[in-house]
């Protein structure tokens, strides 16, 4: 009897995975959120309407509707069924198109109409950073971490997730509203509120990310913890995945960008029931760890105090992994922001189908992840791990800079060496972040990691739209844009890559003079 009560939950295998799979889908939903915009840029920087024919093109409906008027003035056309201007599903077409230097009369069926927006880059570049800016601006992701060590897991959880919710209620409601040509700070009033939901999500999914991790390591600690990171990490890149493969099918099929947004903000009231779900089983774990030290005549496991901080601002290898998340992660979500756009004027990769070729890098990253997981809960070598990732990074971007092979299978294969090295980097960068701090402050540290990780979410998407606006978008003699050439938004994406090269490299020396283990095996041995 004795025994049994000691036992804790996270002794039973069939236990802790549950627990891992719940918090990994409440954690699953908010990425889907997260990046459920990226492949809408095109339609959310295009004016009015844009309509997409059965053969997998688009355009927007005020280019088909003016092309269509002057191919039926050309040729006295009669028919109402290719000439009325009717932008509905079944509807055809005929116009003039310019196919290899010669005029072509083409016809085209539509299959879906939605709306686009209207944006500039630099609102999407503004928008996409506000993931970051509440935790940044308003340092609410430091007091994150110190809520998540002070309050625990249940409590945090259950209020970050809330807050995801209601982040997404907010940016689809900002979505879907019409403000007209409403203004504020210089950008449409749409922006800004979508923007600011936006902003509480990713506060709420960030407080979550960090809670999530606390409660791996607290099931797993000296057990399967970095296959179980690598784990849930694999189902968050299911959530983007899912987002980047499926986000625009849906705004089409619903006619809006809104749309793909509602979904996202089911799923996460549904990933907010999870979470409640998982407290259930965190409150038997605690009862029987509470039971175990009592009976071993151990006093309650000290709680955390603010001068804590001090010992992990004073810590050289917690700054490195930190800058090398900062710099790697700057090089990947951000550019995932901006890949579709690029596979479409970059690689000619028709939109429908453009979402597809980044959606491989997750995809790749959901096997990959658990399998380097295990690899350095097994054999470790942690540090040079992180090194070959960045590596990789840096040679990925430094191709897609390139103005050169800008054929889609090219571009295919370079991604798939991108969900390469951001398999590598993530299994054994969050892993390796308990090796160097101990468990009572982990909620703070995985919450400054995670702060400092922030500014490059937040900043980089809003350097990277306004650059795309100011260097890379070209014009024809009227003003229309008429393509976009990327190299210099991949060239800074590049630089992060070196940054983070060098990052690694040091942090590899400081763990063989300090012996944080970063290049030994997790898994303890009985
Ligand atoms: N145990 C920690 C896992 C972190 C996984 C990591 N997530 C982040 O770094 C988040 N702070 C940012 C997520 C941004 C958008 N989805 C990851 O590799 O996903």
């Amino acid at each position: 009897m004795k025994e049994q009560i000691q036992k804790r939950l996270s002794d039973s295998k069939a236990a802790r995975w549950t627990a891992l799979i719940i918090v990994s889908f409440t954690m699953m939903c908010g990425y889907f959120l997260t990046d459920v915009m990226a492949p809408l840029e095109n339609l959310l920087t295009t004016k009015g309407k844009v309509v997409y024919f059965t053969d997998n093109t688009s355009m927007p409906a005020d280019t088909l509707v003016a092309k269509v008027a002057l191919f039926a003035e050309s040729n006295a056309l009669s028919s109402p069924d290719l000439t009325v201007q009717k932008l509905e599903e079944g509807a055809r077409y005929q116009y003039i198109e310019t196919v290899e230097g010669k005029q072509e009369t083409v016809e085209k069926t539509i299959s879906t109409v939605s709306s686009g927006k209207g944006w500039s880059s630099t609102e999407y570049g503004f928008f996409s950073g506000a993931y970051g800016y509440i935790n940044v601006f308003l340092l609410m992701l430091f007091f994150g971490g110190i809520i998540l060590d002070k309050m625990g897991v249940r409590f945090t959880g259950v209020m970050s997730s809330g807050l995801m919710f209601a982040g997404a209620l907010i940016k689809w409601y900002a979505l879907q509203a019409d403000f007209g040509d409403a203004m504020l700070w210089g950008m449409n009033l749409q922006v800004i509120i979508a923007a600011l939901g936006f902003s509480i999500f990713g506060m709420g999914a960030e407080i979550t990310g960090i809670t999530v991790s606390k409660v791996i390591v607290k099931w797993f600690a000296g057990k399967e913890l970095a296959l179980a990171m690598g784990l849930q990490v694999a189902m968050a890149r299911i959530g983007t995945a899912l987002a980047l493969a499926v986000s625009l099918p849906v705004a089409r099929m619903m006619g809006d960008v809104s749309g793909s947004v509602l979904v996202g903000a089911i799923a996460l009231c549904v990933g907010f029931i999870s979470y409640l779900v998982y407290c259930v089983m965190d409150r038997k774990e605690d009862a029987a760890i509470s039971a175990a030290r009592a009976e071993a005549g151990e006093a309650p496991e000290e709680g955390f105090k603010l001068s804590d901080l001090k010992l992990i601002l004073c810590n050289k290898g917690f700054w490195l992994i930190t800058l090398l998340c900062l710099m790697f992660y700057a090089g990947v979500f951000p550019f995932l922001k901006f890949a579709t756009k690029l596979m479409i004027y970059k690689y000619e990769v028709p939109e429908s189908f453009a979402g597809l070729i980044p959606a491989l890098l997750p995809f790749g990253t959901i096997l990959l992840t658990p399998v380097f997981g295990t690899l350095y809960d097994r054999i470790g070598r942690g540090a040079t791990l992180m090194i070959i990732g960045s590596v990789m990074l840096t040679t990925v971007h430094v191709l897609f800079a390139l103005p050169i092979m800008n054929y889609w299978w090219f571009a295919v294969i370079v991604m798939i060496v991108l969900g390469i090295a951001f398999s590598l980097v993530p299994s054994a960068l969050w892993p390796s972040v308990p090796k160097i701090i101990p468990m009572k402050q982990l909620g703070s540290a995985y919450a400054i990691v995670f702060y400092i990780q922030n500014i490059g979410l937040a900043m980089v998407p809003t350097l990277i739209g306004f650059v795309i606006d100011r260097f890379s978008t070209q014009y024809n003699a009227a003003g229309a844009i008429t393509g976009y050439d990327y190299t210099a938004p991949m060239v800074i994406f590049a630089i992060f890559g070196l940054c983070a090269i060098v990052i690694a490299g040091i942090l590899k020396q400081e763990d063989r003079r300090k012996h944080y283990g970063l290049e030994e095996s997790n898994i303890k041995k009985k």
